[in-house]
């Protein structure tokens, strides 16, 4: 190394000891003002409010040693801010003057490090990336963005970071996110965008950089309203956990759809056939009519006792109440209390007719809870719950009949009876698209609290009910949904984004491909790609920026044998290790291997995200087989090594592989 590099290098290392001091600081300061919190505050509420605030703070000053505390340098030459440099990092680190030492990725002078380029350097003249082992400086590259440099995926620390063998949980990729996912990590709050991305292309990614984005923008209003990531499943939640955290953002939900929306416990299980009539949309019509048929015509006057006076109201005015109430469009539930409010209203106005004053407000109260009021509501618009409409629904074939007329067939219709009727809700074992459906009726009942924004993975699974489960969560909000056609392995699997983002309330919002792979090496992607034909979906193919990575095929007359052999030469390198197989080969497989710590042995219905260095694939073939969509699962299984790829098959593979 040159003198001068070594310098360079030396100054950098002390900005990031400073840096970190400087850190250490901020974060004794918000605890020592978290000690003391509640006794400068006026009142209870605001000593919890200022408590839990700091606290929050506290966490968000964590610093992990093993992470770098920035990544890049911008040396402005031209310019607001020519004659300066700032470094770029996961969040703003100050002096003890308030000078910034680091800058958050998220500030808008940190655009440049990721978008400005020799056609357009935004000021920038010299653009640096530091290379780290165990958050110390080793090396930095410099682009000369004045001098006409510019690298691009030709970067050496952006491929040392791509081909780096996978450990424990997914990381952040603020260091190395690229221009084309920049632009969407940066969209508005108000946009909601659909991202079609072929395996590994960092769709993930990107949709958790967005949140993290966002709430550093939008800190306020969406501490208030919330932001939600929805995943596919609890492995894949636990995967990508730490992300948010590392970045200093600790309050993001993050969930299942099935955990998000179910009010019970789920205890019984569809048929197929079932399952796909129940996630239709056409339920939610069948439902929408379920719930309004409750709503019937007064038939008689009502007459009120109080004290030794009777109140009375004619049929007539009782109707044009229910009718009004109706045409308001309000949720059910609602409806139905406006409807008391109304009788109230007409009583109120009578008594003040005779008596020529108000009568108290608990008078009014007492009108709203009187018996013939209560009985008149329950006749003509009785209260409901979303497991007791749900139980009535799909248990009596004659109601079931009349709310489904001519939008399910009948064959449908016997499909999603209760085979072995439970005699009340309570009693029945609810099945997961049955918490669906009650969610639908919960939305028909009542408002849902709306989250500012929401990212939905692996969105090519939700089914159009799923999707208008969303669809009420995120209302008044923005989402950001993200997935590949072709990696659809439920029944209901989206065919098409515009339907999708229809379903989901966002019609017409922007669905924007990403091609480039960052995960699957180039091998890989040519043997996953030929599956894609068969698949028949409209996808561009994955294109991959990896050349390293190795893929071996292997015909075996000894699966067990060559399974040994093959995680035996697997464990000689770093990184994750994941044996793959059919859900039902799954138990065998744990039987007969020994375990090192480093493997795992994975059943193919739940990879579905989540990425191993090494993964070894058992019998395409039983992968396929096991479901109707298996030609896409067993693309999925395909795409997940980081590094190197094994296939194993005693039966010959699926055709499209041969
Ligand atoms: N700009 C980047 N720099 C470095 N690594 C990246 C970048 N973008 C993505 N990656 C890495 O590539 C891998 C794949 O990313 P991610 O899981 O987000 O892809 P995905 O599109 O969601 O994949 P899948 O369709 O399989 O779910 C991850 O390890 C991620 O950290």
């Amino acid at each position: 190394m040159s003198a001068d590099l070594e310098v360079e290098l030396t100054a950098e290392r002390q900005h990031l000891s400073a840096s970190r001091s400087a850190l250490r600081r901020m974060r004794e300061h918000a605890e020592a003002l978290f000690a003391t919190g509640d006794k400068v505050a006026g009142d209870s509420y605001t000593a919890e409010q200022l408590g839990r605030h700091m606290a929050r703070r506290v966490l968000e000053l964590a610093d992990d040693p093993s992470t770098p505390l920035f990544f890049g340098r911008l040396d402005f030459g031209a310019g607001e801010h020519a004659g300066h440099d700032y470094h770029v990092g996961r969040r703003h680190v100050t002096d003890e003057a308030g000078e910034p030492m680091v800058l958050d990725w998220r500030a808008p002078i940190s655009r440049s490090f990721y978008r400005a380029s020799v056609k357009d350097p935004q000021g920038v003249a010299v653009r640096r990336r530091f290379g780290f082992v165990e958050g110390a400086i080793t090396s930095f590259e410099d682009e000369h963005l004045d001098r006409g440099e510019e690298l691009g995926t030709a970067s050496k620390i952006l491929t040392q970071e791509i081909e780096r063998p996978r450990v424990g949980p997914m990381r952040d990729i603020v260091a190395t996110i690229q221009p084309e996912q920049d632009e969407l990590v940066r969209a508005d709050l108000a946009d909601s965008l659909c991202v079609q991305g072929a395996p590994g292309t960092g769709k993930t990614a990107v949709g958790l950089h967005r949140a993290a984005y966002l709430l550093y923008l939008h800190r306020e209003r969406l501490r208030r309203s919330g932001v939600l990531i929805v995943g596919p499943n609890r492995a894949f939640l636990g995967y990508i956990a730490a992300v948010l955290p590392a970045l200093g953002e600790v309050e993001v939900a993050q969930s299942t759809v099935e955990d998000l929306i179910a009010r019970l416990p789920v205890r019984g299980e569809d048929t197929v056939e079932a399952a796909v009539v129940k996630h239709d949309v056409r339920m939610a019509q069948v439902l929408h009519r379920a719930v309004w048929s409750h709503v019937g015509k007064p038939s008689a006057p009502m007459t009120v006792p109080d004290g030794s006076y009777r109140w009375r109201i004619g049929e007539e005015p009782l109707r044009r109440v229910v009718d009004e109430a109706r045409r308001e469009g309000l949720p059910y539930a609602v409806g139905r209390e406006r409807v008391r409010a109304r009788v109230v209203s007409l009583l109120l106005r009578q008594s003040e007719a005779r008596r020529g004053d108000s009568p108290p407000e608990s008078w009014q109260r007492r009108m709203a809870k009187a018996r013939p009021v209560t009985e008149f509501l329950d006749e003509v618009w009785p209260a409901l719950t979303p497991e007791g409409l749900l139980h009535r629904l799909l248990t009596d074939r004659e109601a079931l009949r009349e709310h489904a007329d001519g939008l399910l067939t009948d064959d449908e219709q016997e499909a999603i009876i209760q085979p072995k009727p439970a005699k009340t809700a309570k009693s029945t074992k609810w099945t997961g698209a049955d918490t669906v459906l009650m969610d639908e009726i919960a939305g028909l009942l009542d408002r849902m609290p709306s989250f500012g924004h929401v990212v939905l993975d692996e969105a090519q699974d939700l089914s159009p009910m799923q999707c208008r489960a969303i669809a009420r969560r995120s209302e008044h909000g923005s989402i950001t949904l993200l997935g590949d056609l072709a990696q659809g392995t439920a029944p209901w699997a989206s065919a098409d984004w515009a339907v999708s983002l229809a379903h989901l309330g966002k019609p017409g919002a922007p669905v924007v491909p990403l091609t480039v792979g960052f995960r699957v090496p180039a091998v890989v992607v040519e043997l996953a790609n030929r599956l894609l034909p068969a698949l028949r979906v409209n996808v561009p193919p994955a294109e991959s920026l990896r050349r390293d990575g190795s893929l071996v095929v292997r015909a075996t007359s000894d699966l067990e044998f060559d399974l040994d052999r093959e995680v035996r030469a697997a464990l000689e390198h770093e990184g994750s290790v994941a044996v793959i197989a059919a859900d039902a080969a799954v138990d065998g497989l744990r039987a007969k291997l020994k375990l090192n710590d480093r493997v795992e042995i994975v059943p193919a219905s739940i990879v579905k995200g989540l990425e191993y260095d090494h993964v070894i694939v058992i019998e395409p073939a039983e992968i396929v087989d096991a479901e109707p969509r298996g030609l896409n699962r067993l693309y999925v299984v395909l795409t997940r090594a980081v590094s190197r790829l094994t296939v194993i098959h005693a039966v010959p593979l699926p055709e499209p592989l041969t």
